[in-house]
């Protein structure tokens, strides 16, 4: 492949070298570096990829891309200057890939909470109807039926076209991406096709990355300036609404949805139960019951934005609702365990307010006896939602047992101290105690007939981050040992 293939769309001056230059692959760290690679200097949040150019260079690259000029320019080396190289790697990506995006019909999924959980609605609505489908999201990415690991809810955009590319090379047709804020504002995803878009909602978390509420919107509005066909908005959220009246200005196609008002795709008659949800479709064209086996209001909105999207599509209603009522579970999105005891235990990947808060009014609904909460906070992620969680938990839970999340660089009782400032605003009890297998072992030792006890954070992960190490930390696992000891 020649670099000045590589380089179509991008603005750029050429410093010294030849955009003939023939190339294997591209980088973006110089410890993979290979021979004939062009390597990318990226300016993080740590380090400034600048630095490592001569290492690159001498690991064989033959290409670097910059946004700095280097002091020494070597002969025999091209030199390219870019305004900002982490846009001209996703520009550089998608071409090395032959812009994968374009040949498939990209659904780019967005908002603080719901993206998994309605990107995996939508994939199987999608398989149902006979498609080939990928997901690349938080639980994971998806070929088919085919699971690998992610590191990232959005993958940077040289894995991200690397992997469009594969799915296309494997009959993919429909992708479905979780596109978190950090990707937009880190251009992961720029230079990709979407076909539809979907905004869920906008609540508390990330503030230590963005700053405040608007600039964490100002990020999530970015996918909204990047579809061809349709746009699907939750108005019933404040800032789905802003952005919906913000794009019917500019003639964008959108749709909206939700619970309340005038709606193009809405839900009535709702009702709830701990095993799913039943309502009443309605959009322009149709009327249909609809029943779908996962609980809570949050689902009704999941489903909603993915009965909109599939509508666009052309799917037909019958294979929809058949879809719908079929339902899996998602993993660790409010999945009741199988367990022999007298009482519930439920697992949730909750971690912002508004997610816990969803979480809890769904089950306080159904308890019959009390509802012990076990959660914590991450560390080295928004301080400012930690009180704020203590005081939700305090006042939607009979008990709480308020432990520890993936602290990461923190210190555990550190991270407890501020959940534990929102929590005494309320009059719930509660107990603290660091150590999070033993905060579960507490939860399950005091619950009785009746009660239900809610693991809250952690949903589908299978380990724990600790300061120097991630250590094996499967909540299913560890409540089926301790109920066995
Ligand atoms: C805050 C953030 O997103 N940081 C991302 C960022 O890291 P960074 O800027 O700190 O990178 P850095 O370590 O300073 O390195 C700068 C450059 O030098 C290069 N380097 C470094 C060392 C070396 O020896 N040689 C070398 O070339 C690095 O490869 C990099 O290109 O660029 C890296 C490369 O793409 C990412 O891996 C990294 O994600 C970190 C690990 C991360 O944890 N991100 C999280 C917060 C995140 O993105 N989360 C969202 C989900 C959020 C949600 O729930 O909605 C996600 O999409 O996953
Ligand atoms: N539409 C929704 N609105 C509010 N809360 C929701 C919604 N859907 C799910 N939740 C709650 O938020 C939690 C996280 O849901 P999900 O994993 O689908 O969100 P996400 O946007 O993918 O999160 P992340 O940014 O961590 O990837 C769920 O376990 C549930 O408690
Ligand atoms: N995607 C989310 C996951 C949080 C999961 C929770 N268990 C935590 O570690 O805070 C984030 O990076 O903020
Ligand atoms: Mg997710």
């Amino acid at each position: 492949m020649f670099l000045r293939d590589l380089l179509r769309g991008l603005d750029y001056e050429l410093l010294l070298g030849d955009i003939n230059e023939k190339i294997n692959t591209v980088c973006y760290d110089s410890r993979f570096v290979k021979s004939s690679s062009i390597f990318v200097a990226i300016k993080g949040f740590k380090v400034d990829g600048h630095i490592f150019i001569p290492t690159a260079i001498s690991n064989g690259a033959k290409v670097i891309i910059v946004e700095e000029v280097p002091i020494k320019l070597i002969q025999g080396i091209t030199y390219i200057k870019t305004d900002n190289t982490r846009l001209a790697l996703s520009k550089i990506a998608s071409n090395y890939y032959d812009n994968p995006s374009h040949k498939l019909k990209v659904i780019g999924i967005t908002g603080t909470n719901g993206k998994t959980s309605t990107s995996l609605i939508l994939k199987n609505i999608l398989s149902h109807w006979g498609k080939k489908v990928g997901v690349i999201g938080t639980i994971g990415v998806y070929i088919g039926e085919e699971k690998r690991e992610a590191h990232h809810t959005t993958p940077e955009s040289l894995e991200l076209q690397g992997i469009l590319h594969e799915m296309l090379e494997n009959g993919v047709e429909y992708v479905i991406m979780e596109v978190s804020s950090h990707s937009l504002q880190l251009d992961r995803v720029a230079n990709t096709r979407f076909e539809h878009v979907i905004f869920t909602n906008l609540t508390q978390d990330h503030l230590d990355f963005h700053g405040d509420m608007q600039s964490y919107f100002n990020e999530k509005k970015k996918l909204f300036f990047m579809y061809e066909g349709t746009g699907a908005i939750n108005t019933d959220d404040e800032y789905g609404r802003v952005l919906y009246s913000e794009l019917n200005k500019d003639g964008k196609p959108c749709k909206i949805y939700g619970l309340h008002g005038n709606k193009d795709v809405y839900a009535k008659d709702i009702l709830y139960s701990i095993v799913g949800v039943q309502f009443t479709l309605v959009t322009s064209k149709c009327e249909e019951n609809i029943y779908c086996p996962i609980p809570g209001e949050f689902s009704v909105y999941n489903i909603l934005s993915a009965i909109t999207i599939s509508l666009e599509e052309g799917i037909d209603i019958e294979d929809l609702k058949d879809s719908l009522s079929n339902m899996p579970i998602i993993s660790g999105r409010i999945e009741r365990l199988n367990i022999n005891a007298p009482y519930e235990v439920i697992i949730d990947f909750a971690h912002t307010p508004d997610g816990l808060e969803n979480v809890l009014k769904t089950i306080r609904d159904q308890v019959k006896g009390r509802l012990i909460t076990v959660f914590g906070c991450g560390g080295d992620r928004d301080k400012g939602k930690r009180s704020i969680m203590g005081k939700i938990a305090g006042e939607l839970s009979e008990f709480c047992v308020i432990t520890t999340d993936n602290p990461r660089s923190e210190d555990p009782q550190c991270i407890i101290d501020d959940i534990v400032i929102g929590i005494n605003t309320t009059k719930c009890e509660y107990i603290t105690i660091v150590d999070r297998y033993k905060a579960i072992a507490y939860a399950l030792n005091i619950a009785q007939e009746k009660d239900v006890v809610l693991l809250a954070g952690k949903g589908h992960e299978t380990y724990q981050v600790l300061h120097d190490k991630t250590i094996p930390f499967d909540e299913k696992t560890i409540v089926k040992e301790i109920l066995e000891k």
